[in-house]
């Protein structure tokens, strides 16, 4: 009995010897993989009350900022469209500043620096420096206070829907033509701007320029709300098999603009991972990279387009 037990054990051992180099391989390929799954992030969507009054939004934004990340340990904070004004054509104007020598930019600069933290600086009106145009941009800022990007929101919101809302974006903006990407945490992550979730295109060429995550600071409204604000933003998550997060201001029923609310964290499964209701909240989610990677290996749409049947003009991956 003994005997064949040694005898077990030593075909083992030659087997295992015969075979070193395909099982050091395999070992190492297993090794590889385990160290190689991407970290993440934690991050925290701040859904404002924005009122009239500009300098108690900006200070209202720093409070806010302050407690997501001493409070609830965040990275990375991302601020609502239009988070120092209220929202509508006939404030833009009286609103808008320079970026980033406005006090707006300044304060986001400042406070990104004191908490060593990457701010997604929501969206101002801006006022072009050289030649007066306002856009509607979106600023992030660096640990170190400095300015990473910004994106002028590209797909103005023109809409007219009879009995519901009108709204021309368009009579005082003008759109932009860049796309912003930033790198963070091992991420690289693609800036739109709420109308500009609507195309998907964008979402694609983001997604062709390996971006991991989307960000859209938004204000959806009563109308458009209920009905396409989670759809778009899980519909852009499964599309690009990537992380979205949408971050509306709190609604405000008395304003002239009635915000939706409800700023998310959708995953690449295209699972809402976390939500807010209407009212004034931040919304924390941690963003694991990991499962982006494996949700791109698992499902792999990319590598399976068809495209001798259709055309993209995205770069193929
Ligand atoms: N603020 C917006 O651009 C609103 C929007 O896109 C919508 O559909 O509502």
């Amino acid at each position: 009995m003994e005997q064949i037990k040694t005898n077990k054990f030593k075909k083992a051992c030659n087997l295992l010897a015969d075979n070193s180099c395909l099982f050091r391989a395999i070992i190492a390929t297993i090794f590889q993989t385990i160290t190689m799954a991407r970290a993440g992030f934690r991050i925290a969507l701040l859904q404002l009350k924005v009122g009239a009054n500009k300098q108690q939004n900006i200070e209202n934004a720093l409070t806010k900022i302050r407690s997501a990340v001493t409070d609830k340990g965040a990275r990375i904070v991302a601020l609502p469209e239009c988070f120092n004004s209220p929202y509508g054509t006939q404030h833009f104007p009286a609103y808008a500043e320079e970026i980033p020598t406005g006090e707006t930019s300044r304060s986001l600069a400042a406070i990104a620096k004191e908490l060593g933290i990457y701010l997604i600086g929501g969206t101002i009106p801006e006022r072009c420096a050289t030649d007066s145009k306002l856009y509607n941009t979106c600023t992030v800022w660096s640990p170190e206070g400095a300015l990473m990007a910004t994106y002028r929101k590209i797909h103005l919101f023109d809409i007219n829907i009879p009995g519901g809302i009108t709204f021309r974006e368009s009579d005082v903006l003008t759109g932009g033509s860049d796309l912003a990407t930033v790198a963070i945490e091992g991420a690289k992550i693609g800036i739109g701007i709420c109308y500009d979730i609507r195309f998907d295109e964008l979402a694609r060429l983001y997604r062709n320029q390996g971006c991991d995550m989307l960000i859209y600071p938004g204000a959806f409204n009563m109308k458009t709300g209920p009905l396409h604000w989670e759809l778009l933003a899980r519909g852009r998550a499964n599309d690009t098999q990537s992380y979205v997060a949408t971050i509306s201001p709190a609604r405000d029923a008395s304003a002239g603009y009635v915000a939706w609310g409800h700023s998310m964290v959708v995953d690449p499964w295209a699972k809402v991972v976390a939500e807010a209701n209407e009212t004034e909240d931040t919304v924390v989610a941690d963003v694991n990279l990991a499962t982006v990677d494996e949700v791109r290996a698992q499902i792999p749409i990319f590598s399976q387009r068809r495209t001798d049947l259709y055309t993209t003009n995205a770069v193929e991956k």
